[in-house]
């Protein structure tokens, strides 16, 4: 991907609190990820993991806190500006004015820059979309669809990705299709998953949310417990190493005392 990078400079969120949908964390978020590494943020349905996304992307605003990127501030940059570092994609449910995929995926390109049409069918080609870039996005399937949305945020080519539900209506081809592809390129990445396992694949760390709290942040290992995923999901986990040689969930049924939040 186009633009140099900066081995040595890590993401660095400190003291991010939340300010946008009524979500109010305990304590406010502070973590480093390295270059070229992913964060998966897990938690059950409305504790705030896409609240916490698009407060990252500057989409919603943040009560306090940095988002350092390479050294730059980029909450306080303007939109246009954040455009040039980093790229979201968040789930697709608004009108499609009758655009096209190409066009649609297009609209990716940063304002400043001349639309490169080569890279643009790289992008297409690497999320399995050429055969259908004419096709109005009224007429896709959801899987397409999403598809759709991540060679959108592609296109954008920064170092930093933010990834919203990634796996949401993709079959299993596609989705270790777009995700191996995704981790051997040096993009920093944070995205959220319902896939536990998934996330253990994928992901060098995890931030395991409640409502309103971080109840965990580490690798796979750490965060993945039996204790951790009681309280957060309510659930009996069994957890082993996989043959892949990831932290693996087997979820055996609800856990005993169901005291989740
Ligand atoms: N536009 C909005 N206005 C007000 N509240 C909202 C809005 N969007 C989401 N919320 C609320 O904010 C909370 C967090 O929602 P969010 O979408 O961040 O959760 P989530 O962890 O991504 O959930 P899910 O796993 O279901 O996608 C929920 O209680 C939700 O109802």
């Amino acid at each position: 991907m186009g633009k140099g990078h900066n081995d040595h400079s890590p993401l660095m969120i400190d003291g991010l609190q939340l300010a946008a949908n009524g979500i109010h964390l305990a304590t406010p978020l502070n973590l480093r990820l390295p270059q070229g590494q992913w964060l998966g943020i897990l938690g059950p349905n409305g504790c705030g993991k896409t609240t916490l996304l698009k407060t990252l992307a500057g989409l919603l605003p943040a009560a306090t806190g940095q988002l350092q990127w390479r050294c730059k501030s980029l909450l306080t940059l303007s939109a246009r500006q954040r455009a040039e570092h980093l790229a979201i994609m968040v789930q697709h449910n608004g009108p499609c004015g009758g655009l096209t995929v190409e066009q649609v995926v297009a609209l990716g390109n940063a304002p400043a820059r001349r639309l490169d049409y080569a890279r643009l069918q790289r992008v297409l080609a690497q999320c399995q979309l050429t055969p259908l870039a004419g096709r109005p996005l009224e007429c896709l399937s959801g899987g397409q669809l999403q598809r759709t949305m991540m060679a959108q945020a592609l296109f954008q080519d920064t170092q930093l990705l933010l990834l919203d539900e990634p796996a949401n209506h993709l079959d299993i081809f596609h989705l270790h299709q777009l995700l191996g592809n995704l981790r051997q390129q040096p993009l920093t990445t944070i995205a959220s998953f319902h896939d536990i396992n998934l996330a253990a694949q994928y992901c060098d760390q995890l931030l395991l949310m409640a409502p309103g709290r971080v109840v965990a942040c580490g690798t796979p290992e750490q965060v993945l417990t039996r204790d951790h995923l009681a309280q957060v999901f309510g659930v009996d986990a069994h957890i082993s190493l996989g043959p892949h040689g990831c932290v693996q969930v087997t979820v055996m049924g609800l856990a005993p005392t169901k005291d989740i939040e």
